[in-house]
């Protein structure tokens, strides 16, 4: 038979049932050897175990045995374990029920205690003081081998080393946050961009984009090109409500609620765009990309001219700039050359011809002409005494102004409520004196009688502009003294300016004084009054130097005119019978002219006219002058020469002499050598400066070395009083007492002053001093 049939015909139930039964016979019996090694294990556990192995069954020393192999220890270390000294079973745990015994066994043997087995070792039983105790390492101090959390210890140096470091490092880490949050904010979609965009928007975009105008003022949407922008406000931006969508666009109906509509979200925003239908978003300027995170990265790097751009701009601007300076050089050099050229020309010879002088005998002139008599004289008084309007009504009443002209004031005048002093803006013609209604500079006129040419110097009663009303003073022969009669206004003038001009007028050499007793109308003519103020001025102005028959009083009412130059028609008037103040004037006898004098002129006035680029005017002082006469101008001690000139009336004359209002057009000097108070002087005899001088003074105040400011005519000079020399009799002139300490007022005196400058003064002048805003002093050069 094959092999293989044999197989085929194999019984595989018999032959399983064979090999089972062959097993069990085998655990039965022991082979030959093993049951030696039985034996022969049996009898060492047995021996091992001593007293105690009649605690353990032979049959589980025979199947630990056979389980560990014939291992003798391990079986002894089991049986122990296990009947001999059983460990005690913990409460609660029990073991697995599915486990296997032998399993169990063993695992209760490994947590079995072995101390017993070392009860009998001597260093098992270690006294409780010798036994060691374990004492934790101490903390070492930080440092390389630290490690406590306390910081190092660190010298002054590495100290601010670590706070250099430390700094910096918070920076570029807030750096990196800004930048972080920048770029996080670009990853959202930003509705304000579009805001600033302006376009049309539609619902609730549209009202957004009009909230975040009004309502986040300033607001700027973040872009990537600004990355390093300090403030975040499109995070801080207000959200509109409701009724802010409401006032910004009342028209349109759509209720201001949200689309139930899911916006993109950043991450598909960044990744696709803006969604359809949200608002448009600026084109960006700057892509996120890579490189952007790099701490160099600058987002505007190409947003600015490149360096090289920068070197081209600058060498084009060169050009230009270079083009430019040179036209400009060229104009300034055709503009300096210019300047060369008229200062060359400057510098040429003056060769204008002189102005030719006629060579007349002045003063056989002025005897042979049979004219009018000229005579200048001043309007003095307190203020709002009514002087302006008394000269401007004497002017009317003379036919000087006519009555459209006065009329035509009135109406100017009652434009700004000052109805009542349009007869005084005859004179007062500034525009600051129209419109506060004082006088504030001399105001010159003219008029003419049958006899006498006259000049007006109106002063400034206001005590603010006595140095104009010196100046006035001046060039005056006679006064005419204004006194307010009206209830209250006499006195209180009589304690202000009134009592001081005259005191004035009287040191600057006036002697003769007619006092218009003015406003009479405002007392229904009241002789009374009138007398009244008579005796009392009369009184003080005789007691100031006047004499009696150089004093005259006319009761007049210079607003309607009555007394001035006629009389009064008024019945409440006609207890006056005297003359008129016209008659009082042409009465008068000017001053005696210095004709054969050298020549004196204080300049008054300096202008352009179409005669000259240089006129001047003054009232010559003394002497006399004609055309193409030789002139010196002190202190700037330069020449001119007198190339025409008018006399009183304006008329072009050839020669004026002491006494008459001129006006000079000069010739052949600069302008700037020319001033308002030098003086015009014979250069043959010409004025000195000087810085020094003796005053014989009439005291208005106290004296004592003091500063004071020194006037003669248009001349201001600072000074002092540097010594009083001598008190002297006011009658006689002899010295009374030498050297005082002071002067009391209304004393004469002999004082010394010095001027911090050198100007034309000398013998025979009348100056004042002042002080403080005060006069202090009037007197004559000695
Ligand atoms: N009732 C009345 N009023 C007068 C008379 N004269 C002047 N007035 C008024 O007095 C006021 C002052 O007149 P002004 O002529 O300006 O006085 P003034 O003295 O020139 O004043 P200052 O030059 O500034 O010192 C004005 O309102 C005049 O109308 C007068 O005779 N009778």
């Amino acid at each position: 038979m094959a092999r293989h049939q044999n197989i085929r015909n194999l019984d595989y139930e018999a032959e399983l049932e064979e090999y089972g039964a062959f097993s069990d016979e085998e655990e039965e019996e022991l082979s030959p050897e093993d049951q030696v090694r039985m034996r022969e294990g049996t009898a060492q556990v047995l021996e091992a175990l001593g007293v105690e192995a009649h605690k353990v069954p032979k049959t589980q020393i025979e199947e630990s045995l056979w389980h560990y192999y014939w291992d003798v220890d391990k079986t002894i270390t089991y049986l122990i374990s296990k009947y001999i000294d059983p460990p005690k079973k913990p409460a609660k745990t029990a073991p697995p029920k599915t486990a296997p015994k032998q399993d169990a066994a063993i695992a209760s043997a490994s947590r079995q205690s072995f101390a017993h087995l070392f009860r009998d070792l001597p260093w098992g039983n270690i006294p409780p003081e010798r036994q060691a105790v374990l004492i934790p390492p101490p903390q070492l101090p930080a440092g390389l081998l630290g490690g406590s959390g306390a910081p190092p210890k660190m010298s002054k140096l590495q100290q601010l080393a670590a706070a250099r470091k430390k700094k910096a490092e918070e920076k570029s880490a807030s750096g990196e946050v800004e930048q972080t949050q920048v770029k996080m904010t670009e990853l959202t979609v930003n509705d304000n961009q579009a805001s600033k965009e302006n376009r049309p928007l539609a619902g609730v975009f549209g009202k957004r984009v009009k909230i975040s105008e009004t309502t986040a003022q300033g607001r700027i949407p973040l872009t990537m090109a600004e990355p390093t922008r300090p403030e975040i406000p499109q995070a801080q931006a207000p959200e509109a409500t409701p009724s802010q969508h409401q006032e910004e666009d009342p028209i349109d109906p759509e209720p201001a609620v949200a689309p139930p509509k899911a916006q993109p979200s950043a991450f598909a925003s960044t990744l696709f765009g803006p969604s359809s239908d949200s608002p448009k978003r600026r084109p960006r300027e700057v892509f996120a990309l890579p490189y952007m995170a790099i701490s160099s990265y600058s987002p505007d790097a190409f947003g600015k001219p490149s360096p090289d751009d920068v070197v081209l701009a600058a060498q084009a601007k060169v050009a230009t700039a270079g083009k430019k300076s040179a036209n400009v050089h060229n104009k300034k050099g055709s503009s300096s050359a210019d300047g060369v050229t008229n200062q060359v020309s400057q510098l040429k010879i003056d060769d204008t011809p002189l102005p030719k002088s006629r060579n007349l005998n002045v003063l056989s002139e002025f005897e042979k002409q049979k004219g009018k008599k000229t005579a200048s004289f001043v309007v003095v008084g307190h203020v709002d005494a009514g002087k302006s309007t008394m000269m401007g009504r004497l002017l009317l009443d003379l036919n000087v102004v006519d009555q459209r002209t006065v009329d035509k004031l009135r109406k100017e005048a009652e434009k700004i409520g000052k109805t009542s002093f349009a007869l005084a803006w005859v004179l007062d013609q500034r525009h600051e004196e129209r419109s506060r209604g004082v006088t504030i500079d001399i105001a010159t006129n003219r008029f003419e009688t049958e006899t006498t040419s006259f000049t007006i110097l109106d002063a400034p009663g206001h005590r603010d502009f006595i140095p104009n009303m010196i100046a006035g003073a001046s060039q005056a022969d006679f006064a005419i003294l204004v006194i307010d009669a009206s209830t209250g206004a006499f006195e209180s003038g009589l304690k202000g300016q009134t009592r001081e001009h005259s005191l004035l007028i009287r040191s600057m050499g006036v002697s003769r004084i007619i006092v218009a007793v003015n406003k009479l109308d405002t007392v229904n003519w009241s002789q009374e009054r009138f007398d009244e103020i008579t005796h009392q001025v009369s009184g003080f102005l005789t007691a100031t130097g006047f004499q009696p028959k150089n004093i005259a009083f006319v009761p007049v009412s210079g607003l309607h005119g009555d007394n001035l130059v006629r009389k009064s028609t008024d019945p409440a008037a006609s207890w006056y019978t005297g003359k008129t103040l016209v008659e009082e004037l042409e009465a008068s006898e000017p001053s005696a002219r210095a004709l054969a004098k050298p020549l004196r002129m204080t300049i008054s006035e300096v202008m352009r006219t179409p005669q000259s680029s240089i006129s001047i005017t003054g009232r010559i002082d003394a002497g006399s002058l004609q055309m193409g006469d030789a002139l010196l101008v002190q202190p700037s001690g330069e020449k001119a020469y007198v190339k025409s000139l008018q006399v009183d009336d304006g008329e072009p004359a050839d020669w004026a002499v002491a006494g008459q209002n001129v006006v000079l057009h000069l010739s052949n000097i600069d302008p700037i050598h020319v001033r308002v108070g030098d003086i015009v002087c014979d250069p043959a005899k010409p004025i000195q400066c000087v810085d020094t001088f003796t005053l014989k003074a009439l005291a208005f105040d106290i004296l004592m070395p003091m500063q004071v400011d020194v006037h003669r005519g248009r001349l201001h000079a600072a000074g002092k009083i540097e010594a009083i020399d001598a008190i002297l009799d006011k009658v006689t002139g002899k010295v009374t007492k030498k050297k005082p300490m002071i002067v009391k007022p209304g004393t004469v005196s002999r004082v010394r002053v010095t001027l911090h400058s050198k100007v034309p003064l000398e013998a025979g002048q009348r100056v004042v001093l002042r002080s403080g805003g005060q006069t202090v002093a009037a007197g004559l050069l000695e």
